[in-house]
């Protein structure tokens, strides 16, 4: 059976409008393809405290205050993925960005990434995001 795995990925927006997506590391599923820094919520952990220590762990970032968004549940080949989306608003991060697992990293306004390569259950969220902006 595959594994199911709880995770919590933070859409942080910067003052120009544009949404930071992070590259995922060799050695993971997936590697290379674009995400949304986030990951694995542990046991006990709330879903803030996770997407706080994620994007300390990952970018060096403090999130300070964030709302959920989206939850969709994605099947990958490797497991099953209940995943939690975050807004991070302008505001609502501080500090310089570091990739500290050696990941790349950009802002792009959401209708701006089709020359990623994004996650399969990342698709909707862009297209949602890209929504957003336009209502
Ligand atoms: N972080 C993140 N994961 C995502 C996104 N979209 C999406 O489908 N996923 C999936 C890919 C992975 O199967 C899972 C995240 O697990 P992971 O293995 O990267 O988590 P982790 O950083 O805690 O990794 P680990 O080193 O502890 O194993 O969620 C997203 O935007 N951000």
């Amino acid at each position: 059976m595959k594994p199911i795995l709880n995770v919590v990925a933070g859409i942080v927006f910067n003052a120009h409008g544009e949404i930071l997506l992070s590259s995922r590391p060799e050695g993971k599923a997936y590697a290379g393809y674009w995400e949304f820094a986030g990951g694995k919520i542990e046991a006990g952990e709330t879903h803030l405290a996770a997407l706080k220590r994620e994007f300390f762990e990952e970018l060096g970032v403090q999130i300070h205050d964030a709302s959920a968004w989206l939850s969709p549940c994605y099947e990958y080949e490797h497991a099953i993925v209940n995943l939690h989306f975050y807004l991070v608003q302008a505001g609502q991060w501080a500090g310089e960005i570091q990739a500290k697992e050696g990941q790349n990293f950009t802002w792009r306004k959401p209708n701006q990434v089709a020359d990623l390569p994004i996650l399969p259950a990342n698709y909707e969220i862009i297209q949602a995001l890209c929504d957003l902006n336009f209502n």
